[in-house]
């Protein structure tokens, strides 16, 4: 049984880079926001607007060792959050676990968030002049968290296919 966990900051690719591994390896993917989404029959951002954050930290706990214990072969997208709440970490290595930090600068972080933190909430309202010190000072706080992955993976400047193929040369 092997469950590959894909961690890292929101932007760092998970979801993108769980879907082209699936299809590399015919290991079905699962990205745990969709299973979130799907569990609480709303959005992450009205999640986190109706509900609160921690709700959807409680739900997002829940559904992670749910999903890591079960006994099937799988690639687990997590969100950004999933390694720095609860005992989400512990679970990261081990047991049938392998877990690849994608480990992006603020630089690329801040560049692709700008375009894509309409669903996350965390960021969504920052001022554009404020998100890069933001990313740096949450980055710093999660990074013990991610440090803890069985492998780290850099992407800065290799696109989604190039990181694809470095996870499955550290697989084989
Ligand atoms: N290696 C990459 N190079 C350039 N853009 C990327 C790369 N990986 C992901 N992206 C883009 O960055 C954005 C966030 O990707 P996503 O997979 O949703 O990240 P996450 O799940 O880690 O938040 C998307 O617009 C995606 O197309
Ligand atoms: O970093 C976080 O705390 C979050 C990241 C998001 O997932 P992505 O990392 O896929 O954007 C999503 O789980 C939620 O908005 C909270
Ligand atoms: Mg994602």
């Amino acid at each position: 049984m092997i469950k590959i966990v894909l961690l890292g900051y929101m932007g760092s690719g998970k979801s993108t880079i769980a879907h082209l591994l699936s299809e590399k390896t015919q290991i079905e993917a699962f990205d745990l926001d969709k299973i979130i989404e799907e569990r609480a029959g709303l959005s992450i951002k009205n999640i986190f607007e109706q509900k609160g954050e921690v709700f959807f930290r409680k739900l997002e706990n829940q559904i992670f060792k749910e999903f890591i214990s079960s006994e099937k072969d799988m690639i687990l997208s997590l969100g950004g959050g999933t390694p720095c709440y609860a005992n989400n970490h512990e679970l990261l290595n081990g047991g049938g676990v392998v877990s690849f930090y994608l480990k992006a600068s603020i630089e690329t972080l801040y560049e692709r968030l700008l375009s894509v933190r309409d669903n996350r909430p965390l960021i969504a309202e920052q001022e554009k002049e404020e998100m890069k010190e933001y990313i740096a000072k949450h980055l710093f706080d999660r990074s013990y968290y991610y440090n803890q992955a069985t492998h780290i993976v850099s992407v800065d400047k290799k696109t989604p296919e190039e990181v694809t193929a470095e996870i499955s040369r550290i697989l084989a």
